[in-house]
């Protein structure tokens, strides 16, 4: 008897195991004493370069340090793959970190702090993997033999680069790496992540500035008061900080009448005199400051001064845990094959707002949102 044949339906696919390359944490918190820098934190940074966006103190380095093995997480796990990080000194070959703080001793030239980090990775040719990470920083030339205690900031920040680059690890951890450097170094550090991102590496750099982060890497995690606040591609980002009710300072020839006539056109929210000018609440970012230009002309009123009032970090970064931002956290766990890469598409949230249009103009102040 011969059976009937089967319709043509797909096998269902195996489910993907962790990926190799990619960092997982589930439910991750780390609390020092009574303070809790990291609070149950679930994400998974993949193959690319990501941006880890917070304010000081939003846990940024505590995270950093516990997917670097340097710091157990006080529940949760930390994972390399399907391998816990914290004690497995397998994983640490695989692992590079940059810390924030000087982490390098004074009293050694650069090329003797980088060869000594390539003995204790116990690596069969050490002189050559220190050259090898000292050419990428572009440290190779005399002052490779000079004392460090010697180096400008951003010399010791790449001699920091190529000690966490000389075992050319799979996984690059970057703790506010652009600090204290100048733009032309600053540009060859970002050239030099991305080009690790573009190599299949999985590269995640953490900053207080979006603008610094969104330059280098598609995707983005927030993390605020230790929370994860935000998740997704860097326009996304921009949007969520972008759309929420802004406070300006507004001086003009006639505070009052601009008052009054922005009141009777509806353009603000709120209207407020303030020392010196006017504190305008405007609900809506892009029509306010569409509008306010003009409804100041056909006062007859000239602009002297617009300027955020709410445009430093906290308030920001608030907004996105706060009521109204609240809805911005990340849905569930990401999918084991981590966040896409540069190009891919945001990690889902549960509420994501829709697709991002094309950026509205940055507040003026060019700050971090
Ligand atoms: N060793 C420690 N002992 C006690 N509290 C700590 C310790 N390290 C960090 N914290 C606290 O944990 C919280 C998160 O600190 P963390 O350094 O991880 O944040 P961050 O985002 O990297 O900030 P920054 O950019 O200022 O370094 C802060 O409230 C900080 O004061």
């Amino acid at each position: 008897m011969t059976l009937p044949s089967q319709p043509a339906v797909a096998a269902p696919a195996a489910p993907a195991g962790p990926h190799p390359t990619t960092v997982y944490l589930q439910q991750v918190s780390r609390w020092y004493g009574n303070v809790v820098a990291v609070n149950d934190v679930t994400m998974a940074i993949g193959p690319g370069v990501t941006g880890l966006l917070g304010p000081n103190g939003a846990g940024k380095s505590t995270l950093l340090h516990m997917m670097a093995g340097f710091l157990a997480p006080s529940s949760g796990a930390v994972t390399l793959g399907a391998e816990r990080i914290w004690r497995n000194h397998q994983i640490y070959r695989s692992i590079g970190l940059v810390p924030e703080r000087e982490a390098v001793y004074g009293f050694l030239t650069g090329w003797q702090f980088v060869l000594a980090s390539a003995k204790l990775h116990k690596l069969p040719a050490p002189e050559a993997a220190a050259e090898r990470a000292m050419n990428l920083v572009e440290m190779m030339g005399p002052a490779k033999d000079r004392r460090v205690d010697t180096y400008s900031k951003g010399m010791r920040q790449r001699v920091k680069v190529a000690a966490a680059l000389v075992h050319d690890p799979a996984v690059l951890l970057l703790d506010e790496p652009f600090n204290g450097m100048d733009p032309r170094q600053r540009l060859h550090l970002m050239e030099l992540v991305r080009e690790m991102g573009a190599s299949g590496r999985t590269v995640l750099f953490s900053s207080h500035i979006l603008e610094e982060v969104e330059r280098v890497a598609q995707h983005i995690e927030v993390l605020v008061a230790g929370r994860h606040a935000a998740s997704g591609d860097f326009r996304e980002i921009r949007r969520l900080m972008t759309d929420r009710p802004h406070v300006f300072f507004v001086r003009s020839s006639d505070d009052r009448r601009l008052a009054a006539a922005l009141i009777a056109d509806q353009a603000a929210g709120g209207v407020s005199l303030a020392e010196g000018g006017l504190e305008v609440r405007a609900l809506d970012f892009r029509r306010f400051t569409w509008l306010l230009p003009r409804v100041a002309r056909d006062a007859g009123v000239r602009l002297w001064q617009v300027s955020p009032a709410d445009e430093d970090l906290e308030s920001v970064f608030s907004y996105l845990i706060s009521g109204n931002g609240s809805g911005r956290r990340p849905g569930g766990p990401p999918g084991p094959g981590g966040p896409p890469g540069p190009g891919g598409p945001a990690v889902p949230h549960a509420d994501a707002p829709p697709a991002a249009g094309p950026l509205p103009a940055p507040p003026r102040s060019g700050g971090a949102a």
